[in-house]
């Protein structure tokens, strides 16, 4: 799969049966986005999580993502402490995806053990893509601090399209990113609960 010293290495098993997890994705460039989606939820599946403990969001662009992801976690916080089970997040807890298929996803209560904050950007003719990927980058990250929740990293930063083709694993040479994304979801979820 890798040549080479480079990429991530062999995922801890970890059980996710009991992990409740969000993807939030961008609908920038989602002939990537798919792909990139489906290999998360892939690997979160692989992992133990229930497909009905995955709430999948998507937001404009990545630039709402993390927005997305610090209101999503504390919403899941609140309603924890007030609705022990059933519906937790009303609205903000459904599927809005656009990965077709699957029910409208109603987490069980408590609040998200790891989120997936997924977007691709292509670098274009300006500097738009510099300021979007360091703030969003610098969002994320305060994210997991403030709350002590894992935020993984799926913010592709590309040069071209090419690059982000082989990252989410589109060309015969290229590996899906979104996999690896969905192992380190479960494995500091399940992690964060020790
Ligand atoms: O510009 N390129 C991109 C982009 N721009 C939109 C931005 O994230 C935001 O949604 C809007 O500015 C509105 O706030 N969003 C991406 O995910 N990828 C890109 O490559």
């Amino acid at each position: 799969m890798f040549e080479g010293a480079k990429g991530p290495g062999a995922a801890a098993i970890m059980d996710g049966s009991g992990l409740r997890v969000a993807v939030v994705h961008a609908r920038w460039n989602t002939s990537l986005i798919t792909p990139l989606v489906e290999g998360a939820k892939k690997k979160l599946m692989e992992g133990g999580v229930k497909e009905s403990n995955i709430v999948v969001q998507s937001v404009p662009g990545s630039w709402e993502l993390p927005v997305a992801c610090q209101r999503l976690f504390a919403a899941s916080q609140v309603q924890a402490s007030s609705a022990p089970s059933g519906d937790l997040l009303g609205e903000l807890g459904r599927s809005t995806t656009l990965i077709p298929g699957g029910p409208p996803s109603t987490a069980s209560a408590g609040p998200f053990d790891s989120i997936i904050a997924i977007g691709v950007l292509i670098k274009g003719d300006t500097v738009h893509f510099e300021h979007i990927a360091e703030s969003v980058s610098r969002g994320l990250m305060r994210i997991q601090l403030d709350f002590g929740v894992p935020v993984i990293f799926g913010l592709l930063t590309v040069l071209n399209e090419d690059q982000a083709k082989k990252r989410a694993g589109l060309t015969p040479d290229g590996h899906n990113h979104g996999e690896d994304w969905g192992s380190a979801a479960v494995e500091m979820g399940a992690k964060r609960k020790l």
